[in-house]
């Protein structure tokens, strides 16, 4: 049945011509493909099958495709016959424009890497985001409000704004924590202003960033001190300022990363879930400069171990049902006004992807996220030897 599907849409992409629509199309048969994760020795991965098509052809379909994945050989090799098909009947010049698209590096253009774009790159190569709002907008929706904690139906993530007067149906998740105006107007002028002394690095679907913290590889999982000299003296208060909240006792923040975005460029972040190997359970975000919302999406789990989920502590939260969050709302929304300090933990922290729209973002907005780490990497866990120079490197200011 599926395999008739994909045969179907490879057909429907023989009669498209347009460069934007075959990379679509290509990535959306990819994609079908990843998500049928029979998960057994027996599969063969899928990065394999399509790197034997790009050496033939040129042509990095993975990072067109941005996938990973286990799949069953039978499908994997129809797959990779049709798509030996489909690059064959692109034109030479299409092929070349495609190559540029998923080959090139696009980082004189953007930051944008893979499936990832901005504005930037989608008008230079004629790209559709992968992220589409009005697809979540079909599903069941509810926004959080910070002073009753409840979940309340609908898309708007200004319906806390009514509290106590909310309508509808409320629901319930634990692990969402808002702290509204956590530093001041003034603190915030000033943090603002020094932050962006400091440069700025571009970094993907049009955001940028000041990444301190050590250097870590979660492909291979490897930790290393990297740069990472501390963090800007300006910006301790905030730190110091955790221990005012009881559920932030004894965090001890090892990266903290500015993020910016701007409406101009469509930043956003695409859904996913923060590393589960090296970051601990409370991540945090200090919002600034304007209001946003924080878009928790299902979990689709696109191939094992996946964000290093295999990690998370006790399996605590295992099994994570696949492309599910056992929950009966899709799409939570979490309003996070400037000068807010969110931290998102348990449920929503390891079984929902967090993400923030492009039409989320109305002005300017710079956030700090914090990470902490696991377990294992803290005095007295096992991989202590591996973290303790970088825990005594975080607690310099400079
Ligand atoms: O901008 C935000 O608030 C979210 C950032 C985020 O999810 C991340 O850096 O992992
Ligand atoms: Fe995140």
């Amino acid at each position: 049945m599926i395999t008739f599907f994909i045969y179907l849409v490879v057909i429907t992409l023989f009669y498209h011509n347009q460069y934007a629509q075959q990379i679509l199309l290509v990535r959306y048969i990819a994609e079908v493909a990843t998500n049928l994760n029979f998960g057994s020795h027996k599969f063969i991965k899928l990065t394999r099958i399509l790197s034997l098509v790009q050496k033939s052809h040129k042509i990095d379909l993975r990072a067109a495709c941005g996938l990973q994945a286990s799949l069953w050989p039978p499908l994997a090799y129809s797959i990779i016959i049709n798509m030996s098909y489909i690059i064959k009947k692109i034109s030479k010049e299409t092929l070349y424009q495609n190559y540029d698209y998923v080959v090139m590096d696009r980082s004189k253009l953007c930051g944008c890497k893979g499936v990832r774009t901005c504005f930037t790159c989608e008008k230079e190569f004629n790209l559709t985001p992968t992220v589409n709002s009005e697809d979540l907008k079909k599903l069941s929706s509810a926004s959080y409000c910070s002073y009753c904690n409840l979940l309340w139906s609908g898309w708007n993530a200004y319906e806390y704004k009514n509290h106590p007067n909310h309508t509808g149906t409320s629901y319930y998740l634990d692990g969402i924590f808002i702290e509204h105006e956590f530093i001041s107007e003034e603190e915030e002028t000033m943090l603002m202003k020094n932050l962006d002394v400091m440069p700025w690095d571009v970094s993907q679907s049009g955001r940028r960033k000041q990444n301190f913290g050590p250097k870590c590889n979660f492909k291979k999982r490897r930790l290393s001190m990297g740069n990472f000299n501390g963090f800007p003296l300006s910006t301790k208060f905030v730190q110091d300022r955790f221990d005012t909240i009881p559920i932030m006792k004894d965090y001890f923040t090892i990266e903290q990363c500015s993020l910016e975005y701007r409406p101009e460029i469509g930043a956003s972040i695409d859904p996913h879930v923060d590393d589960c190997w090296i970051w601990g359970e409370r991540i945090v975000t200090l919002s600034l400069q304007s209001d946003t919302v924080l878009t928790l999406t299902p979990h689709k789990i696109k191939y094992s171990n996946q964000y290093n989920i295999d990690y998370i502590p006790n399996g605590k939260y295992l099994p994570i049902p696949v492309n599910s969050v056992n929950y009966p709302i899709d799409v939570v929304r979490i309003l996070m006004p400037r000068r807010s300090l969110l931290v998102l933990y348990g449920k929503p922290r390891y079984l929902w992807e967090h993400c923030i729209l492009r039409e989320d973002i109305h002005e300017r907005r710079v956030c700090i996220a914090y990470r902490e780490f696991t377990l294992p990497y803290l005095n007295g866990g096992e991989k202590y030897t591996e973290s303790c120079d970088i825990l005594e490197k975080a607690k310099c200011f400079w």
